[in-house]
């Protein structure tokens, strides 16, 4: 379904998961960065790559975050899967008060979510078999079983966290192109066990994930209903 685009770019966070991107992907138009870990190199490596390619006068169309993530067990993602997100969520972009944590949005100070294009989401999640929810950007990985429930109570619908997922769409955002988010999951949201992440398993569905979202299926940009 990517092939609907004539220029993509598909934002990681570290090498690792960039090359695995690129061991997947079968066309072209399909650039990948590295841009680093967390929402604030993310959303700095993003804007930097559309405005160079808005200066090329070959601007992206579509922007892709994606990476390995933690996936809440309890919603069904388990190590392996492939999750796309319907919500980019900034689940710890806000205020804690008495009565617990107000979001930037509920403080009045902009946006704590992005929201993908429905139709998208259904072509991706319909290519990569990928279970769809929220997708929450975190600063700090989640490391105790208090704070996943703490997560899992306020974004009932969350599949998975990561750390850029809202620093991609916030850039993209600006010059307004459209964002998705595809994690594979390396390890369970919950108790830290570093040890039990399964990083290679996680970077092969990526790989995996990219070769079907790049198939040909007929549809190329020509003929897009998105662009
Ligand atoms: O050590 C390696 O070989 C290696 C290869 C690929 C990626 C890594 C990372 O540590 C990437 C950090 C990256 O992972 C995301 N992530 C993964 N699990 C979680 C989680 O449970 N909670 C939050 N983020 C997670 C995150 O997006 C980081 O950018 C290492």
């Amino acid at each position: 379904m990517l092939n609907a685009f004539q220029r993509v770019l598909v934002v990681c966070a570290v090498g690792a998961e960039r090359d695995a991107v690129v061991r997947g992907i079968t066309a072209g138009h399909v650039e990948v960065i590295a841009a680093g870990v967390g929402p604030a190199a993310a959303a700095a490596g993003t804007a930097f790559a559309l405005a160079e390619g808005a200066a090329q006068g070959r601007p992206y169309e579509l922007v892709v975050s994606a990476g390995i993530g933690g996936g809440f067990a309890a919603h069904g993602a388990g190590v392996g899967d492939t999750v796309l997100a319907d919500r980019l969520v900034a689940a710890d972009l806000g205020a804690t008060t008495p009565d617990g944590f107000a979001s930037v949005t509920e403080l009045g100070f902009g946006t704590a979510e992005h929201v993908p294009p429905a139709d998208l989401v259904r072509a991706a999640a319909g290519a990569t078999g990928a279970l769809t929810g929220a997708v929450l950007t975190v600063s700090t990985v989640t490391g105790t079983q208090e704070r996943a429930a703490e997560l899992t109570g306020r974004y009932p619908g969350a599949v998975a966290e990561a750390m850029e997922g809202f620093g991609v769409a916030e850039a993209a955002a600006v010059p307004g192109v459209p964002v998705l988010e595809v994690r594979t999951v390396s390890n369970p949201v919950g108790p830290r066990d570093r040890a039990a992440w399964r990083i290679p398993a996680a970077l092969a569905a990526l790989s995996t994930a990219f070769a079907r979202l790049t198939a040909d299926t007929g549809q190329g940009a020509e003929s897009s209903s998105w662009t």
